[in-house]
C-alpha cells in the first residue's frame, strides 16, 4: 500500500508546483495520473519514488512514513521502486554498453553473481536482442534504449512501478511492446503501478484507475495522521 497525503512539492517553496495531493494505491493496482504538460505529475512522481523530498504532507509506504529522500532514503525502500522516465538519453550512462547499463542496479547492490543470468532474462523480457547489448547509448534507437532503462527499472524486481511519461517518445508498436512488458511483469509479480501521462487512451487502456490531476489536489483533509506524523523531516 502507498498512500501520499496533502503532498505539497516543488522548486521554491514560496510556490509550490504540486500542492496538497492525496493518493492512494493499493498493492497490485495500477493507477494511471493524466494532467496537462507541466503541472507538476513528474515532481510527484519522484516525490513518490523517494527522489525529490517534499515540502510537507506525507508519503506513508506499507503504513510507515517515510522520513527521508533521495541518498538517504532507505536502500531498502528505494529498491522497492522501479522508476523509467520520458527521456532515455538523460538517465542513461552514455559510456556503459546496454548490458552493463541493466546490469548497474544489480552491481549496485552486489548481486554481481547474478548479473548474466538476469540481464539475459531482463533484456529478453524488454524484447532486446543479445547483439544490441554490446552497444552504447548513441549506437541503439530512442525505443530500443528505453527498453533497456525498462529493464534496469526491473531489475531488482521492484513491488512499485513508476513509469513516468514512459512511452511518451515512441512509435505506436514499441509503445504497446514496452506497456506488454510492463504489464506481464505485473501480472507474474503482483507490482502496482503508477502511470503518469498527458494521454488519456493510453491510460484508460492500460490502467485499472485513471485520475486526473484535478481530482488530485482538491485537498482532502486527513484527521487520523495526528498521532506520530512524520511529515517530510528529513
Ligand atoms: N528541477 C526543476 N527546477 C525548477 N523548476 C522545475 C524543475 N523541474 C520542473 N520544474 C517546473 O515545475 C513545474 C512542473 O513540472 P513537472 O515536470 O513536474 O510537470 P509535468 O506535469 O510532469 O510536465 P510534463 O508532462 O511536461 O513532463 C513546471 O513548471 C516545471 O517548469
Amino acid at each position: 500500500m502507498l498512500e501520499l497525503r496533502e503532498i505539497t512539492a516543488g522548486y521554491d517553496r514560496r510556490a509550490p508546483v504540486v500542492r496538497n495531493a492525496s493518493l492512494t494505491i493499493e498493492p497490485g493496482e495500477a493507477v494511471g495520473l493524466l494532467g496537462p504538460s507541466g503541472c507538476g505529475k513528474s515532481t510527484l512522481a519522484r516525490v513518490t519514488a523517494l527522489l525529490h523530498r517534499p515540502d510537507s504532507g506525507t508519503l506513508l509506504l506499507d503504513g510507515e512514513p517515510v522520513r527521508r529522500w533521495r541518498h538517504r532514503a532507505p536502500r531498502e525502500l528505494r529498491t522497492t521502486f522501479g522508476v523509467v522516465f520520458q527521456q532515455p538519453r538523460l538517465s542513461a550512462d552514455p559510456r556503459l554498453r546496454l548490458a552493463d547499463l541493466i546490469a548497474e542496479p544489480l552491481r549496485a547492490n552486489g548481486l554481481h553473481e547474478e548479473i548474466t543470468e538476469r540481464v539475459a532474462d531482463l533484456s529478453a523480457a524488454v524484447g532486446l536482442t543479445p547483439d544490441l547489448l554490446t552497444r552504447r547509448p548513441h549506437e541503439v534507437s530512442d525505443g530500443q534504449l528505453q527498453r533497456a532503462c525498462l529493464a534496469r527499472a526491473l531489475a531488482l524486481r521492484p513491488r512499485r512501478l513508476i513509469c513516468d511519461e514512459m512511452t511518451a517518445m515512441l512509435d505506436a508498436s514499441t509503445a504497446a511492446a514496452l506497456v506488454a512488458a510492463v504489464e506481464h511483469y505485473r501480472r507474474t509479480t503482483g507490482a502496482s503501478l503508477l502511470a503518469v501521462s498527458h494521454d488519456p487512451t493510453l491510460l484508460h487502456r492500460w490502467c485499472d484507475r485513471v485520475i486526473t490531476w484535478e481530482t488530485l489536489t482538491e485537498g482532502h483533509v486527513w484527521e487520523t495522521l495526528t498521532e506520530g506524523h512524520a511529515g517530510a523531516t528529513a
